[in-house]
C-alpha cells in the first residue's frame, strides 16, 4: 500500500489525475472503474483539462461505473450517470457506448446486477479502480454489514449515507433508500486501486480503514489486502 498525503485538494486532484493519465496513456484501452460523490470532481476537472491540451486521448478508452441509485432515472439531475456525463464524460473524447453506469431503473433489478457482473468481465475486468470513501467507510455503496458482499447487489442504504448525501437534494426525503452498487469482490479484482479521501472529517475512517482490523463493518478495510493500492489523501480542511 502506498499512502501519499497531498497539500490540499487541488493537490490530490492533480495527483489523483496524474495517476489516473499515466495508466491511459499506458494502456489507451484501460477499463477505468470510475466513481461519484464530491471528492473526485477535481481529478475529473483535471483530466479534462489535460485532454482539452491534447495530453490524455480516451478514444479508445472504456469505464465502469460503481453505483446507482434505484428508481432514478439516468436523464434525472440526482443521477450517477447524469453527474459523470456531466463531470467528466461530455468533455472528453470517451465513447458513450464505452461508459458503463448500472441501471437502478431496471425492471428486473437482480438480472441488472447479474447483467453488470457479466459485463465487467466481458470487458477484460478492472485496470484501475478510482474509490471514495463514506464516513462509515462505504466504497461504492457497500455498506457496513455482517459480510462483505462480493457481487454487484441492491443495498439498503445506511443512515449515515442518507444524511451524507442529503446535501445533493432539495431535502432528506429525496434521497433513495436504496442503489445498486458493484460488489467487494469486482473491485478487489481490479489490477490496481486508487482510493481519494479529502478533509479532516476524512481522517478517523481512513485510519480505520487502512489501519484497524480488516472487517465489513468498514468495507474499505479490505483494501488493506489489495496488492496495489495507492491512496492519496489531504486532510487539510
Ligand atoms: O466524495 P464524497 O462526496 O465524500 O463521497 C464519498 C462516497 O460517498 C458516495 O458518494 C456514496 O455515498 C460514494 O460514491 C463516494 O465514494
Amino acid at each position: 500500500m502506498k499512502i501519499i498525503y497531498a497539500k490540499d485538494y487541488s493537490d490530490l486532484s492533480r495527483k489523483a489525475a496524474n495517476i489516473i493519465s499515466a495508466q491511459v496513456i499506458l494502456k489507451p484501452n484501460s477499463v477505468l472503474g470510475l466513481a461519484t460523490g464530491s471528492t473526485p470532481i477535481g481529478t475529473y476537472k483535471q483530466l479534462i483539462e489535460w485532454y482539452e491540451k491534447g495530453d490524455i486521448d480516451f478514444s479508445v478508452a472504456r469505464s465502469v461505473n460503481l453505483d446507482e441509485y434505484v428508481g432514478i432515472n439516468s436523464d434525472n439531475e440526482q443521477s450517477y450517470r447524469y453527474f459523470m456525463d456531466t463531470h467528466l464524460f461530455s468533455h472528453i473524447n470517451i465513447k458513450r457506448e464505452n461508459t458503463y453506469v448500472p441501471s437502478g431503473k431496471a425492471v428486473d433489478l437482480q438480472e441488472e446486477c447479474k447483467a453488470y457482473d457479466d459485463l465487467i468481465q466481458k470487458v477484460g475486468g478492472i485496470d484501475m479502480q478510482l474509490l471514495g470513501i463514506g464516513h462509515n467507510g462505504h466504497i461504492g455503496f457497500n455498506e457496513p454489514d455482517q459480510a462483505f458482499e462480493k457481487t454487484t447487489h441492491i443495498v439498503e442504504l445506511g443512515d449515515t449515507t442518507i444524511s451524507a448525501n442529503a446535501r445533493f437534494f432539495d431535502s432528506i426525503e429525496e434521497v433513495p433508500r436504496k442503489a445498486i452498487t458493484m460488489g467487494i469482490k469486482s473491485i478487489m479484482q481490479a489490477q490496481k486501486i486508487l482510493l481519494i479521501a479529502n478533509g479532516k472529517d476524512k481522517e478517523e475512517i481512513i485510519n480505520k480503514a487502512l489501519n484497524g482490523p480488516v472487517t465489513p463493518a468498514i468495507p474499505a478495510s479490505i483494501l488493506q489486502l489489495h496488492p496495489d493500492l495507492t491512496v492519496i489523501c489531504s486532510f487539510e480542511s
